[in-house]
């Protein structure tokens, strides 16, 4: 399949996008964060040209060996108008590989700042354009109206922070939901419920009007569960995962934090076959002349986990 989205309006979505990088090359994403120290180890200046020289090295070893990357943006925000146009170069040079390329920007507000959000990143020859991008649902679910309906009509995906893999995020996404349609559950599950009800609606699962093939795949709105939790302390079974038009994860958390390859299926059960493994520092740690063979133990990992 291309990694090619299709025109506006028409067939191609993000999730079947993700099936088809899943079904080639298998679901590890390498993470691209210029840390300082990073750098540093790279012998690479703490500047936007050592970033992008960095990100630029990093897509180049990933190229034909995984089918994503996730650009860290703040990595590169850190150096200004020369940082975003040294990101500009390195997603340029990832989507021209044809890697699937997910922009960390976390981002989140409210009705057309949402929507200049999402057209900077998610749309068509935008000079920021990735084809999905990270988003803070913390002004609800409801405020990212405008990006999820960008990125369904440009072919692009979302993943909504549901549960993130850092400690301190806990307290207030184990928080219950006070009112509304998902009153009485955590905060990190109504995102989850949310979301995959959205991506029901947007295949026409709901509605009974919808090819197997859609059915069966992926979904284009996904979330971010990370890799170091325990997600029945947020009250997500993840052995009730929608069968139809399943949601894709996005799961930092794996390698440097602590998470496991070996427990993927027992942290994640029915989602399991969407989650995309992310890790940053614990491949890009191998340094430029190791980070080949680290990427490609890696892809090994996860292969032998999923079978
Ligand atoms: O819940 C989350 C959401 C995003 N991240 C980001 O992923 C990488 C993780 O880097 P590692 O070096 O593999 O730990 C980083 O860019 C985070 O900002 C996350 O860790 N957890």
């Amino acid at each position: 399949m291309s990694a090619e989205p299709a025109a506006t309006g028409t067939a191609v979505s993000f999730g079947e996008r993700l099936s088809g990088v899943f079904a080639e090359h298998g679901q590890l994403c390498v993470g691209i964060d210029p840390h300082s120290w990073l750098l540093r180890d790279w012998n690479l200046p703490d500047t936007a040209n050592g970033a992008e020289s960095f990100g630029r090295a990093v897509v180049a070893a990933a190229a034909g060996r995984v089918g994503l990357v996730k650009p860290q943006v703040a990595f590169y925000e850190r150096f200004g108008s020369a940082g975003f146009a040294a990101l500009e170069r390195v997603l340029t040079d990832a989507r021209q590989a044809g890697l699937l390329v997910i922009g960390d920007a976390k981002r989140g507000d409210l009705g057309t700042s949402a929507l200049a959000y999402a057209e900077a990143w998610l749309s068509p020859g935008s000079p920021l354009e990735v084809d999905a991008l990270t988003l803070a649902a913390y002004m609800g679910v409801g405020s990212l109206e405008s990006p999820i309906t960008l990125a369904a009509a440009t072919g692009k995906g979302v993943f909504l922070l549901a549960a993130t893999s850092n400690p301190e995020a806990a307290h207030i996404q184990r928080a219950i939901v006070a009112e509304g349609p998902y009153a009485g559950s955590s905060v990190a599950r109504a995102i989850l419920d949310d979301v995959g009800e959205r991506n029901a609606r947007a295949s026409g699962v709901l509605e009974g009007a919808v090819s197997a093939r859609v059915a069966t795949g992926l979904g284009s709105i996904g979330v971010v569960l990370g890799a170091t939790l325990d997600l029945a302390a947020f009250g997500i079974d993840v052995h009730q995962a929608p069968t139809e038009c399943r949601t894709p994860v996005l799961a930092p958390g794996f390698g440097h934090q602590g998470g496991n390859i070996m427990d993927l299926i027992s942290i994640y059960g029915e989602y399991a076959d969407g989650v995309i493994v992310s890790e940053s520092r614990s491949v890009l740690s191998a340094g430029p002349r190791r980070i080949e063979e680290a990427i490609e133990r890696r892809v090994a990992e996860v292969g032998a986990v999923r079978g």
